[in-house]
């Protein structure tokens, strides 16, 4: 029975682009539907393996691509497992990919129109085709099922399903081209893109192609127009880097060339080989919940799944490839994966490979790896946090900006501790926004004025992160934002001495700002300005506290202490008025004002701001008639 169906709002947003907008690259079309026909055969391939009752053994798996002139359609057949009435609807009907609002955000931006490579990265899958089609015809029978499927579609805002006539299953998609996209039923364009992107597909993607001998009789052979290797099975010597980046942007769908590639075979109590790959750039969707991750996993050289989240620690979310393994049994379920020792096996090996791999390149090539820090770092540094036995390890990889680097000159740890003073006992940190905020920071002044280097945090995460790292090579890490420093013994001695001294006017401003801060101390920061606010060692820092509250987290208030720089002109002039009027009103509004510029300096606002104002002002004419 014949059936209109209306498109998903969104395929529908998604069509009206993919007609209107998108001119470049129309040659991908051939590339998904491809990729649909050897998905649709991995997966009647993989049921011939574990359900014997639908007779699929023995079954030549094939796609075969028929360009017909005189219809003006080509039409890519493929045997796999097909689609029911039911799932025509659905799957070419509706989205599922969540990051389809993105795709339509990025071409309306005009983003794609820049980088109109960006499209693979955003599984536009089967509705590409309408870039170059007037009407898309599917006719397909599922395995074990009597009736075939008919699905039409002239991307007029709806499809029409009805029962079809189909011997075997499979799915036929029949692109009628629009008239001047013809160019795609010519044999050389065709073979031209099938070995483009869809070389590595492991079945036979066929052509009818007429032939000539040497005396003029015609006659029409089937032509294979893939390679067909399995890529990561094949000998390093044997492959061309070409080859392997060809083979990335086909399991990627990515236009761009990968960073970095990791081949290898593993030995021994596991036997398996990995092809993997760090891509250029981060896709959009990779700080997304349900981010799909992992490398396809064989099973001697048949497709089980497509991400094997199991096999990848989520912090290397972002490497892309294919693992193949001779020992895990072929009926593998999710459930078996999540339990299973050989498994466990396979992920730390590959998890060893790609942090010695990462390594590697911070040693060599010192630009990649500023790339690779810059799309990836964020989500490898979530490793010092999860994976305890290798925090050391990953922390190792970080590199970064000090007080004491060029503007494009990172260091890692290892650098840091080599750089360090014979005095130096800690790792100093600061942590902010960017790189540009934290470098004037008045925390760092006396780190400055001691030469000691300071290294500087500009990712939310990263207060967590280094609280969790704890130290580094036995030495610990420390914020300069929280807890007493003392840079030498010398100087904590004097401190104590000058805390003493000036115990009453500590004191006194103590008792002023009551309830507000817990303590007012000497300060070992500071050398140019007057105060500043500090939490205690164990607490949160300003960066990480301001993330929580944008997320609408309650964060229970900190106690802060104030911090006096007892060498600062005001303060040295405000100690002398407390010593002459120790109940005056000028130390009061000066200690209020100190409290608020405090705030300021830690990137909060002034208690209330327009007394604040009113108070700085009248203090700014007084002093200026004086
Ligand atoms: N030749 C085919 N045989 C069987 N099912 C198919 C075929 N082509 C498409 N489908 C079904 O239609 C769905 C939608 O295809 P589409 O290309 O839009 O997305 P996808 O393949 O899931 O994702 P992506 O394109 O990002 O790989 C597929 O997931 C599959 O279920």
């Amino acid at each position: 029975m014949a059936e209109t169906v209306q498109f998903q709002a969104e395929v529908k947003e998604l069509l009206n682009l993919v007609i209107n907008s998108l001119y470049t690259h129309k040659e991908i079309f051939l590339r998904e539907l491809i990729s649909n026909a050897s998905d649709a055969i991995d997966k009647a391939k993989y049921l011939s393996i574990t359900d014997k009752s639908n007779n699929l053994a023995g079954t030549e798996w094939k796609i075969k691509i028929k360009p017909d002139k005189d219809e003006g359609t080509i039409t890519i057949s493929d045997n796999g497992i097909g689609l029911s009435r039911d799932e025509a609807v659905k799957s070419l009907g509706t989205i599922a990919h969540s990051g389809t609002k993105e795709f339509i955000n990025a071409v309306k931006s005009g983003q794609i129109k820049e980088q109109p490579e960006l499209i693979g990265q955003f599984g536009v899958g089967f509705y590409s085709a309408f870039m170059v089609a007037d009407k898309i015809t599917v006719i397909s029978k599922k395995v074990g099922e009597e009736k075939g499927v008919k699905w039409e579609s002239a991307a007029d805002g709806t499809f029409t399903v009805d029962d079809a006539d189909k011997e075997n299953f499979g799915t036929d998609v029949t692109v009628t081209l629009k008239k001047d996209e013809r160019e795609f039923l010519d044999e050389w364009r065709i073979k031209e893109i099938v070995k483009k992107y869809s070389d590595y597909i492991e079945y036979p993607i066929t052509m009818d192609v007429e032939k000539e001998d040497k005396d003029g009789n015609k006659s029409v052979e089937e032509e294979t127009l893939n390679s067909m290797k399995a890529l990561w099975l094949k000998d390093k010597s044997e492959i061309t880097e070409n080859e392997y980046n060809e083979f990335y942007k086909h399991i990627s769908h990515d236009f761009t060339d990968p960073l970095e590639t990791i081949h290898f075979k593993a030995e021994g109590t596991q036997e398996f080989s990995a092809l993997l790959y760090i891509p250029s750039h981060a896709p959009f969707d990779i700080f997304y919940k349900d981010f799909k991750f992992g490398p396809a996993l064989y099973v001697k050289k048949v497709q089980i799944m497509d991400h094997c989240e199991e096999l990848m620690p989520p912090y290397l979310r972002f490497i892309k490839g294919v693992v193949d393994s001779s020992d895990l049994p072929l009926n593998v379920s999710r459930e078996i994966l999540q339990n299973n020792r050989k498994v466990e096996v396979i992920k730390k090996n590959i998890t060893k490979k790609v942090l010695e791999t990462l390594k590697k390149v911070k040693e060599n090539d010192s630009e990649k790896y500023d790339k690779f820090i810059g799309e990836f770092g964020k989500i490898l540094k979530e490793g010092i946090h999860y994976d305890f036995s290798r925090k050391e390890e990953i922390a190792g990889l970080l590199t970064f900006h000090t007080t004491k680097t060029a503007a494009n000159e990172k260091i890692d740890f290892d650098k840091y501790l080599e750089n360090m003073k014979e005095e130096q006992k800690e790792i100093y940190y600061i942590c902010g926004d960017s790189v540009d905020e934290v470098k004037n920071s008045p925390y760092l002044e006396r780190f400055k004025d001691k030469d000691v280097e300071v290294i500087f945090f500009t990712d939310e995460i990263d207060d967590m992160i280094m609280s969790t790292l704890g130290e580094y090579k036995g030495k610990t890490l420390k914020s300069v934002l929280k807890g007493d420093i003392s840079l030498d013994e010398e100087e904590k001695k004097e401190t104590e001495n000058r805390e003493k001294e000036l115990k009453g006017f500590l004191d006194s401003i103590k008792d002023h700002l009551k309830g507000k801060v817990k303590d007012v101390k000497i300060s070992n920061r500071l050398k140019d300005s007057p105060a500043c606010l500090v939490v205690d060692e164990d607490a949160m820092d300003p960066a990480m506290k301001k993330l929580l509250e944008s997320m609408g987290q309650e964060v229970p208030s900190q106690e802060k202490t104030l911090e006096i720089n007892a060498e600062h002109p005001v303060v040295k002039q405000l100690k002398e008025i407390y010593e002459t009027d120790p109940n005056s009103g000028t130390v009061s509004d000066y200690t209020d004002l100190l409290y608020n510029l405090s705030l300021v300096v830690e990137g909060e606002k002034p208690e209330n701001p327009s007394d604040f104002v009113k108070k700085l002002s009248e203090m700014m004419s007084k002093s200026l008639k004086s």
